[in-house]
């Protein structure tokens, strides 16, 4: 292996050992805004909260900046998230 494959292949393990820490943060996530969307249809709570969202979205842009990422990027990425959770929230609402 050349000096360069080598590093190469050193480099994609690491990007495979990230990609596993993210998805696997991020079905945690899930695991825990289900327990939510149980918690607010037992309440009658609506699934969307927006206060909480814009609170989140200026902490997204705070961490982007600390961590040199594009906001927009953070933004789109988050929104595409939460936006799942909150069908998630419908469907569990759906079932009780
Ligand atoms: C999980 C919640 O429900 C919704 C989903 C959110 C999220 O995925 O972070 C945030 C706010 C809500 O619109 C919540 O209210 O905390």
């Amino acid at each position: 292996m050349t000096d360069h494959t080598a590093r190469l292949a050193e480099f994609r393990d690491r990007i495979d050992s990230l990609d596993g820490i993210l998805l696997h943060t991020l079905g945690e996530r899930f695991r825990i805004t289900n327990q939510v969307g149980h918690l607010k249809a037992e309440a009658g709570l609506p699934a969307f909260d927006p206060d909480r969202e814009a609170a989140q979205r200026a902490r997204f842009h705070e961490i982007a900046r600390e961590v040199g990422l594009p906001s927009e990027l953070v933004e789109q990425l988050m929104a595409m998230i939460i936006d799942q959770v909150k069908l998630n929230h419908e469907k569990i609402r759906g079932e009780l």
